[in-house]
């Protein structure tokens, strides 16, 4: 039986007391990935935004990794955040340290205590995305891809039942778009349940899969043309 990872029903989203979606209606089931697409200001940013809980879900029901969204305290926000991966447009690195420090610095904040375990994670998921003799550079040293392919690496260390990416490719120049898609497809295949918003069709044409459109304040899933 498919199990949702995450679901909303009859949910309104605001911004600023603003309604910009309108009676979302849908579910992630687990292991699937789903597109997000839309134009600039559709509103994909604040519906990732109230599944991650950075924007209160004030009007409808939904639920994320096992969350129920209306009733989310701050206080278990860092706790979901510990079963979502996110990844960003901008990769957010922290520059004044290593990409070694990087990666300490989540498995620190987010409990881990151990040193041989998280040196063993942060090579685990180094590995992962081929980057394996990097953990010593700084941010600013390595291209924007590689940098993508870190933001994903520190996404997958505390193994998240979702990875949210929020246009991870919209900084990267096509040839580079397509290997971090690339490894986002091989993510996926090992079990991880993507949602990922982008504008970019080229890369939903390589890679297809089940595909929501946000447009004029409503959330509909759209099918592709052959
Ligand atoms: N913090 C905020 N306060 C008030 N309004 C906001 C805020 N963030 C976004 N909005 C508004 O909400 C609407 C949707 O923005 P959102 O960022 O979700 O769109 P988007 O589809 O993600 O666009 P983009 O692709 O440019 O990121 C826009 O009209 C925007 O101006």
């Amino acid at each position: 039986m498919s199990q949702p990872v995450l679901y909303l029903k009859n949910a309104n989203i605001f911004q600023d007391n603003i309604l910009i979606l309108k009676n979302l209606d849908f579910e992630i089931n687990k292991g699937e990935f789903f597109y997000l697409i839309g134009k600039t200001g559709s509103g994909k940013s604040s519906l990732l935004k109230i599944l991650y809980g950075d924007l209160p879900l004030i009007d409808g029901v939904g639920e994320v990794v096992d969350y129920d969204l209306p009733s989310l305290k701050e206080k278990q926000i860092p706790f979901l955040r510990r079963k979502i991966g996110i990844v960003f447009q901008d990769f957010k690195l922290l520059n004044d340290r290593t990409i070694n420090e990087n990666l300490l610095f989540v498995l620190k904040a987010t409990g881990w205590k151990n040193k041989d375990e998280m040196q063993s994670k942060i090579n685990e998921v180094l590995t992962k995305v081929g980057l394996q003799d990097k953990g010593y550079k700084m941010p600013f040293q390595l291209s924007g891809g590689e940098q993508q392919r870190i933001a994903i690496a520190r996404a997958l260390l505390n193994d998240p039942e979702l990875i949210i990416a929020d246009e991870p490719t919209g900084n990267l120049d096509p040839k580079t778009s397509m290997e971090v898609m690339a490894l986002l497809n091989e993510i996926h295949k090992s079990g991880k349940t993507i949602l990922m918003a982008t504008h970019d069709y080229s890369l939903i044409l390589k890679y297809p899969q089940r595909t929501f459109k946000v447009e004029n304040g409503e959330v509909f899933e759209v099918v592709h043309q052959q």
